[in-house]
């Protein structure tokens, strides 16, 4: 793991950005025409919006283009109609991709109100592979240490499937919900098998309320109890944090010091 402590949310949101359009760059520009590009894998959340500002910023005043990649979104609430204002699938839109020029049908989302869910998580999982696996996936934290919607005691082996959210969870999300009893129950979820199929894996933490699950994550064990301590097991996770969300971290001083050896968090 690379864990990068930046001193505040715009340097996390700029890195962020960084990283991004470096996948860009190395899968579209450059390459042959019909080579594939970019494949995203985006979180939704509060976590990372200002990277996705950023990210918006650079495509209208720097010409950074996204018309050779594909996104997809984490998670899904089951039961939302895919045009609910808080539908992950309409959050995104709204939040970054409608704002930046993927093409049509390049972003993909899972179907919280499909029919058969087992067959819709089926059915998102093959997607993905169809399209060549993602490159970077984007993921927040929850407090709890969940990533997309794998609650804690979520089998590491996991893939996308239907989960029930904690209290707690509910609780957290309440604030985007007219009240805590409009939050959906159940939800579909990339697994935590599934996330680290990607080949490179961007977990962001911000402020205090975070500090005790990035901590838990990045140098607690490994256990279905911090579903993020899951990305322990990936070969190429880089963790951005600001120094509110850092400050439970016990191996600050090394982190450091590997950094300023090599920095190929950035390179990447
Ligand atoms: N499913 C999402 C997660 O993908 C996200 O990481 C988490 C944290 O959200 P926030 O970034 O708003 O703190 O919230 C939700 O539960």
């Amino acid at each position: 793991m690379e864990i990068v402590i930046l001193p505040d949310t715009d340097a996390v949101a700029r890195t962020a950005a960084d990283v991004v359009q470096g996948c860009i760059e190395r899968t579209g520009a450059g390459r042959a025409d019909d080579g594939p590009g970019a494949v995203l894998g985006l979180a939704t959340g509060s976590t990372p919006l200002g990277a996705y500002r950023e990210l918006i910023r650079r495509h209208r005043q720097e010409g950074l283009s996204f018309a050779r990649a594909q996104a997809f979104t984490l998670d899904e609430y089951l039961g939302l109609p895919p045009d609910h204002p808080e539908s992950y699938r309409s959050v995104i839109r709204r939040e970054f991709t409608d704002s930046v020029d993927f093409p049509d049908g390049a972003v993909h989302s899972l179907d919280g109100h499909a029919p058969d869910p087992v067959a819709e998580a089926a059915r998102y999982d093959a997607a993905i592979a169809d399209a060549g696996g993602i490159d970077v996936q984007i993921l927040g934290i929850g407090t709890d240490g969940h990533i997309g919607f794998n609650e804690p005691m979520s089998s590491l082996a996991s893939r996308t499937r239907i989960k029930t959210l904690t209290e707690q969870t509910r609780r957290d999300n309440a604030r985007f919900f007219p009240s805590e009893e409009d939050v959906p129950h159940h939800v579909l979820t990339q697994g935590l098998a599934t996330i680290r199929d990607a080949r490179h894996l961007l977990l962001i933490g911000l402020g205090e309320a975070k500090a005790e699950a990035i901590a838990a994550a990045v140098e607690g064990p490994l256990a279905a109890a911090c579903p993020a301590s899951s990305l322990q097991l990936h070969p190429h996770t880089t963790v951005l944090v600001d120094e509110a969300a850092a400050s439970r971290l016990q191996h600050r001083e090394y982190y450091e010091y590997t950094l300023a050896q090599k920095p190929d968090w950035q390179a990447y």
